[in-house]
């Protein structure tokens, strides 16, 4: 089986702050997925949004190292488990699935999820959520996902606010497979505060939420905290947390 791949590497899970479902501070082996139909202003994985333009893909050989192999794009699904195999430290918490869009290539995500399952390993799916039909197909195989909320002003699609309400429902589709499952924001200092009412309005009694500030970083302290509080009133305090990248600080991959 073949598919369209951007990287694999051994890191330890950067975002997702303390709430639960957060994987943060953990060893992960992260398998990123080329291609993306969002187009989200800040991406940070913005080259492997075409899949068309990866032409070939790469392994990093030894963790922590980013040292890299490269092999030529379709892979095949077996040269992606091999690379997973060879990065297991001993001390793998799960397998992050992310991209791009991980989602978009769902008979090798489901294969590959089945596969690492089969060896003992939990996965992570890092998603935008934006395909709930697809979320349906791996949610069994999930047993941790973070579920993007693409507000406003990551200006992602049109029509964002239909993205929004499908972000909810595939969170739905995880809590209700038993998935431990939270929702992400990034914010900008333009995110508005209704928006934010909104969202957090949408997740009560669903799931969490981090925030996450779009790196880099612009937007001030005090508003960060505005939008936080907004949301705690409305999720309940325990169910919000703040999120950094921090594999960005720390300058790991
Ligand atoms: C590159 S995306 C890939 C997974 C999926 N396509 C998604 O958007 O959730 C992985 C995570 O990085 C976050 N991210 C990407 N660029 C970012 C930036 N400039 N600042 C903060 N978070 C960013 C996304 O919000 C998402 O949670
Ligand atoms: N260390 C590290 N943590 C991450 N969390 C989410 C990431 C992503 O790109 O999906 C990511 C990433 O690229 N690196
Ligand atoms: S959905 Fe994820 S991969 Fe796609 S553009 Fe947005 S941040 Fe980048
Ligand atoms: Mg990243």
């Amino acid at each position: 089986m073949k598919l369209i791949m951007a990287e694999v590497f051994n890191s330890w899970q950067g975002e997702g702050g303390s709430v639960e479902g957060s994987a943060f501070g953990r060893r992960q082996i992260f398998v990123r997925f080329a291609g993306c139909d969002l187009n989200c202003a800040w991406c940070d994985s913005r080259e492997y949004i075409d899949p068309s333009r990866v032409s070939r893909w790469r392994y990093e050989v030894e963790p922590f190292t980013a040292k890299f192999e490269y092999k030529p794009n379709p892979a095949e699904l077996e040269d992606v488990v091999d690379a997973v195999l060879r990065l297991d430290t001993g001390d793998i918490h799960s397998i992050s699935y992310t991209g791009g869009e991980p989602t978009l290539q769902v008979k090798p995500l489901k294969a590959l999820m089945e596969r690492m399952k089969s060896l003992g390993f939990d996965n992570f799916l890092e998603t935008h959520g934006g395909l709930p039909e697809l979320i349906e197909e791996v949610a069994p195989l999930t047993d941790y996902a973070s579920v993007d909320i693409k507000d406003e002003t990551a200006r992602a699609t049109e029509d964002w606010r239909s993205l929004v309400l499908r972000e909810v429902e595939s969170i739905r589709i995880l809590r209700e497979a038993g998935v431990k499952v939270y929702a992400k924001l990034v914010v900008t200092p333009e995110t508005k505060i209704e928006n934010v009412r909104w969202y957090a309005e949408l997740l009560k009694g669903l799931a969490p939420l981090v925030i996450q500030p779009r790196e880099p970083i612009e937007i001030c302290q005090r508003r960060l905290m505005d939008l936080y509080r907004e949301a705690a009133l409305i999720l309940g305090r325990k169910n919000v947390g703040l999120s950094f990248q921090v594999h960005k600080y720390l300058n790991v991959l």
